[in-house]
């Protein structure tokens, strides 16, 4: 691949392109469409890529009922979405952000294959929770026009975004991408390339602590979320949040922290990694330290 870090800056953002349509690449483009911004939005399979709409037009629809937005601003959102299943519809993006599962192999895999089809002077960005951003950067062809743009779960709803450098990142280019972060209605906080970051390095511990705690017969399901929300006042406990982020990139965050920082206090939990080996992932499976079949989520332990 021939060096793209010194082609220039795209004169504006207009389409952004996202890749993967799980809860995170839903509520980035739920967020950049709503911000007037043309969004390609791809995965793997279109049955996945309809969910992905559905949920936006769902969660497009709390804010109109809330009175947070008009009908004409949810109908103008969904007409700026289209949606694709293959690399090579991000061919006119000038930034594409991606937000496909927490696994290095695969997001390697996919910025090998996007590169040759991207303009050349597109940025892009991951969401990555954890990996680092100057790794994955070193598999494209513009480690100067990459970085970490780290968006917060439910991300229509949360403020803030972290920004990564990596270490060939252009200031030029996080500047543009930090001055984005503004136009989407965010908070940036900049954080050190450092395993999982700033958020993450500090609450996935929490978590990880709080499956010792259920592992270990501290408290059941219900005593530790209540004992957290009430006790510390956390708007979720945390195996109801584990379940939300979903287990599977829990325990994708502890093993980059226990592998990166060689510390045994990030030693992921037994219990952890069990669930996620039975394919109880949380709620986007419909069961993890919650069972979601019914209306009101019932504890599993
Ligand atoms: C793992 C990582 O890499 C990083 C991470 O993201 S870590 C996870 C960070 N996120 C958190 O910690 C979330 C903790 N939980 C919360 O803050 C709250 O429980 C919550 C905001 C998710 C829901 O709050 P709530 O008070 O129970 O619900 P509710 O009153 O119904 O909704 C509050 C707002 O959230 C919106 N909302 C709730 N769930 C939503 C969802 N899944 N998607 C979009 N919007 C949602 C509602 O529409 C409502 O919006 P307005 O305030 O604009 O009207
Ligand atoms: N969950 C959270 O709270 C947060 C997550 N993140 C990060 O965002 C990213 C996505 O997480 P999240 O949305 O929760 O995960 P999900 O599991 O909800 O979604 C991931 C999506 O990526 C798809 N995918 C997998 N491989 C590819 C590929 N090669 N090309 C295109 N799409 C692909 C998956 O498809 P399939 O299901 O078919 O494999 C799935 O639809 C991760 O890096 C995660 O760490 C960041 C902040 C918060």
């Amino acid at each position: 691949m021939s060096d793209q870090s010194n082609a220039p800056l795209p004169a504006e953002i207009k389409t952004i392109g996202i890749i993967g349509a799980g809860q995170m690449g839903s509520g980035i483009a739920h967020v950049c469409a709503l911000s007037g911004y043309d969004v390609v939005l791809q995965d793997l399979g279109q049955a996945q890529l309809d969910k992905a709409v559905e949920g936006i037009d769902h969660n497009l629809d709390r804010q109109a009922k809330r009175g947070k937005i008009s009908e004409a601003d949810k109908a103008a959102t969904l007409a700026r979405i289209s949606t694709a299943t293959e690399l090579s519809a991000f061919g006119g993006c000038e930034l594409v952000i991606e937000a496909a599962t927490e696994n290095e192999e695969i997001k390697r895999s996919i910025f090998q294959k996007l590169c040759p089809v991207l303009r050349e002077d597109a940025l892009i960005c991951t969401n990555t929770s954890s990996i680092s951003v100057t790794r994955l950067a070193s598999v494209t062809d513009r480690p100067a026009r990459f970085m970490g743009m780290h968006f917060m779960n439910p991300v229509p709803v949360m403020q803030l975004v972290e920004l990564i450098r990596g270490i060939a990142t252009d200031e030029k280019v996080f500047s543009t991408i930090r001055e984005l972060t503004v136009k989407l209605g965010k908070q940036p906080v900049a954080a050190e390339d450092f395993p999982a970051f700033i958020v993450n390095r500090i609450l996935l511990p929490m978590i990880n602590e709080a499956v010792y705690t259920l592992y270990e017969g501290v408290g059941s399901v219900t005593a530790i979320d209540t004992a957290m929300r009430l006790g510390a006042n956390h708007p979720m406990g945390p195996l109801e949040l584990a379940d939300f982020i979903g287990l599977d990139t829990c325990l994708a965050v502890m093993h980059v922290l226990h592998d990166g920082l060689a510390d045994t206090k990030y030693r992921p939990c037994p219990l952890l990694v069990k669930y996620v080996e039975a394919g109880w992932v949380g709620r986007k499976s419909g069961r993890g330290f919650y069972d979601y079949s019914t209306e009101t989520p019932v504890p599993t332990r």
